[in-house]
């Protein structure tokens, strides 16, 4: 057994705090024959002491308020496990840091809003900020991009990000199950984010991909500069017609860096597509996460594996407790804070590829010819047109997939049929996954 030990305080017993828990119990062998070290928990929080959490807590030492921790000499290492952009979690962060105390978290909100100050923080005390779990769960997806691919050059990054949504779409495919009894269920296996609408607006997803787009550009991290679109809008014709076509729908977030003559530009998107049912990412069901990353000498990686859940997400956050107890005090984005470039925001309209647009529209003659008048005008060409029969609501469902055009024809093309009366409701446009 290892003579010395590290200490840590876990901060937030939830569904990853549970999980870091019973692992560090059950592991604890191999993890001090791995890190060299005992790790012990010296000190637990969260809001309530007395909920019956599975786990049996009575032998750790129980701190009322989380912030003595990061003043507490007995801890080496703060494991911030509460989720929050801001308030606490970014409270703690920042005062375990500042003290010289290493920071693990899980809180890719945090992250992806302060993770350069926070970097910058642990650079100028000494002290090491990891993440692993903040992205794509289990998945060491930070590891692989910061360490695996530091020698290339890569030229874009996308993958499944969001373990919730993923459940939901590829569980409304082959259950034909309604939308808001799959987000139930997602709920209830611990897989959402606090407020759920995070992981089906795409806001959690974004997240992820702005910290990835860092990692793999060497840029500094732009959350606000990702376009953000969730799956709240897909319904069931659309997973049908996807399947149809040969396709299945996922959410994707992908960046890409364009080099220009005088300036970097990037572009990141969270947004629906359709996948090749070939490719690999289509088959990617339920809550697991891949992430694909493209070097100009490694060629095409694919991370793949459990992107939300207890286990798999304590299995990352440990991992990074591992990692500091090796003394592994590499900085938390590659380099130090002050090498990372800005980059401008990439526009998509420029981008060339398929699209699959759906519409609901009143059932009346020429509705079909205001449609294709719009497309026309804007120099789009149809590929395959659907026109379902008539709902229950009167609306009749008109899909359609284009030929290769530039993003900002079909964008001309929605703006034209703006305010049109024939629609009824929004259109839907689902980006197709190209040779991406
Ligand atoms: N659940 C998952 O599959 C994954 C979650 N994460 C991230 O891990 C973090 C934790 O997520 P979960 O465990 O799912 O959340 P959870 O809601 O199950 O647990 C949160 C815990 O933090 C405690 N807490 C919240 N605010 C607090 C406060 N002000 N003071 C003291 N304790 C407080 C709660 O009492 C609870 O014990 C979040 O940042 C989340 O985004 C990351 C990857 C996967
Ligand atoms: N809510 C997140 C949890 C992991 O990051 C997800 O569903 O992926
Ligand atoms: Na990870």
């Amino acid at each position: 057994m290892a003579s010395r030990t590290l200490s840590i305080g876990i901060v937030g017993l939830g569904t990853v705090g549970t999980g870091v828990i019973r692992l560090i119990e059950e592991n604890a062998m191999l993890i001090a024959r791995r890190s060299g070290q005992t790790i012990s928990i010296g000190a637990i929080t969260a809001r309530d002491r007395n909920k019956d959490r599975g786990v049996d807590l009575r032998g750790y030492r129980w701190v009322d308020d989380m912030l003595e921790m990061a003043d507490d000499p007995e801890l080496d290492i703060i494991v911030e496990l509460i989720g929050g952009s801001d308030g606490p979690a970014l409270t703690l962060a920042k005062k375990a840091l500042t003290n010289g105390k290493s920071l693990v978290t899980a809180n890719k909100a945090m992250i992806a809003h302060h993770g350069l100050e926070l970097a910058e923080l642990a650079e100028t005390n000494g002290a090491a900020l990891h993440y692993e779990a903040a992205v794509a769960g289990g998945i060491p997806a930070i590891k692989g991009v910061r360490e695996g691919t530091a020698a290339n050059r890569i030229e874009r990054i996308y993958g499944i990000l969001n373990g919730t949504s993923n459940y939901i779409l590829s569980t409304m495919e082959t259950s034909g199950r309604d939308f808001d009894d799959v987000l139930a269920e997602a709920q209830a296996l611990g897989y959402a984010e606090a407020d759920p609408s995070f992981d089906i607006d795409g806001v959690d997803a974004a997240h992820k991909l702005s910290i990835l787009a860092s990692l793999a550009f060497a840029s500094r991290l732009d959350f606000d500069a990702v376009a953000t679109e969730g799956i709240r809008a897909i319904q069931a014709a659309d997973i049908a017609q996807a399947d149809a076509l040969g396709y299945r729908i996922r959410l994707l977030g992908l960046a890409e860096r364009h080099d220009g003559d005088k300036a970097s530009e990037l572009f990141q998107r969270v947004h629906p597509y359709l996948v090749p049912k070939s490719h690999p990412l289509a088959n990617v069901d339920g809550s697991t996460n891949a992430v694909v990353a493209e070097g100009n000498f490694s060629g095409r990686l694919l991370f793949q594996g459990a992107g939300a859940g207890d286990g798999p997400t304590a299995s990352a956050v440990v991992a990074d407790i591992i990692a500091i107890a090796r003394g592994e005090l590499s900085p938390a984005f590659a380099m130090p804070v002050k090498a990372l470039e800005p980059c401008a925001p990439a526009e998509s309209g420029h981008r060339i590829g398929r699209a699959y647009l759906r519409f609901q529209v009143a059932d009346k003659p020429g509705v079909l010819a205001e449609i294709t008048a719009a497309l026309r005008d804007a120099d789009v060409s149809i590929e395959s047109l659907i026109q379902k029969e008539r709902s229950p609501n009167d609306a009749v469902l008109v899909a359609m997939v284009t030929h290769e055009c530039a993003e900002s024809q079909v964008n001309a093309t929605l703006d034209a049929l703006a305010g049109s009366s024939s629609l009824l409701g929004e259109p839907m446009v689902i980006h197709i996954l190209g040779d991406e």
